[in-house]
This record gives structure tokens, sequence and C-alpha cells, in this order.
């Protein structure tokens, strides 16, 4: 478990991480999700013990990083796939950081093993795709079997299939029973793998609830009715309380957009003011606009490139 109480990060004048609580329990994958600057990876090195809080504190199995008796058997990171030696082969880099940690050579095969880099164990370490580091990276953070994982953006700048390779891995360590922290800026890719959704915008937390929860309250549901008897209807509808706007978008003729109905109840209304349908259709915003309404005022590159900033994550 990884509890986070009131940390916070200043860099002089910039605020990188603001008044964080939040709790990461064992057992699912928690995603880490917030937009490009939005200082998860600053989260994670205080967590880790690689930078010190302003002011706060981040406890992993209810210590902090520096008071962890061993810390590669309590905690594993992947924070950058790239550190290792380029001139190492892969086995001789974990045994190096096993033997660093009291940790049995034996220890190395299985990891390397468990991440699939048995058969280039040998190999130069240099020469890795990202694919391949990022799996010695993984081999790294499980040497010690720690009950605690972090990754920070594990699967950026990987193929499709190292990206589902990632993701079951993640996956697989989360049902052993460990707590396992990713972060990511793309929500796509946090619904496909975490249970749990922390996210932050600006140093600061947005939200904290299941994916499920995140997208169910976060998009809006609405419901697009077409009608040759439009202006009878919207008055119907209003006169419930209901939400009612203009579909501009309609290339069949004009249409409406009920907000926080249902298609059920709108049919029921309808019929039973004998207006007849044309159309009736839930639509559900998507995970994007989720995502952008509830971050949309905290990424932090406004102006030129914005665009592309969050256009391209997500
Ligand atoms: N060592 C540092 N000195 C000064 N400012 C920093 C430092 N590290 C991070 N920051 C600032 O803190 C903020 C949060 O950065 P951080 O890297 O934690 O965000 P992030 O969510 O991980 O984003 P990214 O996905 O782009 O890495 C940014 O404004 C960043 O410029």
């Amino acid at each position: 478990m990884i509890e986070v109480k009131g940390l916070t990060k200043h860099y002089g004048p910039t605020k990188a991480v603001e008044d964080l609580t939040f709790t990461v329990p064992p057992g699912q994958v928690t995603g880490f999700l917030g937009p490009n600057g939005a200082g998860k990876s600053t989260t994670m090195r205080m967590i880790l013990g690689l930078d010190r809080p302003t002011s706060g504190t981040a406890l992993i199995q209810g210590q902090t990083y520096h008071d962890l008796k061993n810390p590669l058997r309590t905690v594993g990171a992947l924070l950058d796939a790239k550190w290792v030696h380029p001139n190492r082969s892969a086995r001789a880099h974990l045994e190096w950081m096993a033997a660093s940690n009291g940790i049995a050579k034996s220890r190395v095969d299985e990891v390397l093993r468990l991440v699939g880099l048995a058969d280039v164990a040998g190999k130069n370490a240099g020469g890795f795709s990202l694919g391949m580091s990022q799996r010695l990276g993984l081999a790294g953070a499980l040497l010690g079997d720690p009950p605690v994982l972090l990754f920070d953006e594990p699967v950026n700048g990987l193929d499709p299939e190292g990206i589902l390779w990632i993701r079951r891995f993640m996956q697989r360590l989360a049902s052993e029973g460990r707590t396992v922290l990713v972060s990511s800026h793309l929500l796509s890719e946090m619904a496909q793998t975490a249970e749990h959704l922390v996210v932050i915008g600006r140093g600061k937390l947005i939200s904290d609830s299941t994916v499920q929860q995140f997208i169910d309250r976060s998009s809006e549901s609405t419901v697009r009715v077409r009608s040759p008897q439009l202006d009878q209807l919207r008055s119907v509808l209003t006169s419930q309380g209901l939400t009612v706007r203009e579909d501009g978008t309609a290339l069949e003729g004009p249409a409406l957009v009920v907000v926080g109905s249902t298609t059920d109840a709108i049919g029921q209304a309808a019929g039973s003011n004998g207006i007849t349908l044309l159309e009736l259709a839930a639509q559900r915003g998507s995970l994007e606009e989720a995502f952008m309404k509830l971050t949309g005022g905290d990424v932090q590159y406004h102006g030129e490139g914005v665009e592309e900033v969050m256009g391209g994550a997500l």
C-alpha cells in the first residue's frame, strides 16, 4: 500500500505538486493520470525518496522510503528504462543490482524468465530495443520480489504488442496481491489497464475513484431525439425539469439533445403526449471529452501546441 498525505513540492515559484492526498491499495492496478507537467513524475520521485517534499508525507507499507530496511524487497520502480550500462549484458546488469542489494544470484535467472529475456540475457543491454529495455527495467524492479511497484509512463514509445504485454504484466502483478501504481497521460490506455484511477492536474488532485466511476461522472450522458413535433416535445421535456439543447450538428433535420434523462423516459413522455418520434438515441460522451473537461483548465501549456499535446495524447 502507498499512502500519500498532503504531499507538496515547490521548485521556486513552480508548484509542481500541491497538497496531494491519496491511497494506492494492493491487489489492483492504480492509474496515475494527468497531462504533461501535471506532477506525476515528481510525485513518484518523492514516494521513492528521490526528491524531498516541501511538505507532506509519502509512505510505502507504512514507512517512508528512507526508513525501509530493505528497499528493493519492498518497492520496485521503473522510472527510466534507458539507464542501464550500455556495455553490460542484461544478466550482468541484474547480477550487479542483486549483489549490491544482498539478493541471491539465482533470482536473476528467475526475473529474466519472468519478463521473457532469458534468451538474450547474455547480449549487451546497450543494443536493446525500447521494448526490451522496458522488460529489463521490469526485471530489475522485480528482483527483490517487492509487494509495491511503481511504473512511470511504461508504455511510452512501445509498439502495440509491447503495450499489450506490459499491460497484461502489470495486471498479473496486481492479481498476485501487489500494489501497482502506473503513470500515464493517456486516459484511453489507463481505461484498459487500471481499475482505480488517481487523476491530477497542475499538481492537484482532480479525482480518486474507480475508472468506471470517473467515466460515468465526467462524461455526460445525453439522448438525441428527432420529431416532426419538436416544439411540442421541447415543452413537454422542459416542463419535466429537463435540460434540452438544439442539436446543431444534425444533418437529417432539427433535433434536440436532452441532458440527464433516458431513452425510456423520453419515449414514454412522447407517447403519452401523442408525439411522433423519428429518432431516439442514447449518446455517451467520450473518454477523451471527460479527460479534457476535467483537466482542460489544468493543462500547463496553454496557447500554441496545446492541441498537439492533448490531441496527440488521447
Ligand atoms: N527539478 C525541477 N526543477 C524545476 N521544476 C521542475 C523540476 N522537476 C519538475 N519540475 C516542474 O514541475 C512540474 C511537474 O513536472 P513533472 O515532471 O512531475 O510532471 P509530469 O506529470 O510527470 O509530466 P511529464 O509527463 O511531462 O513528465 C512541471 O512544471 C515541471 O516543469
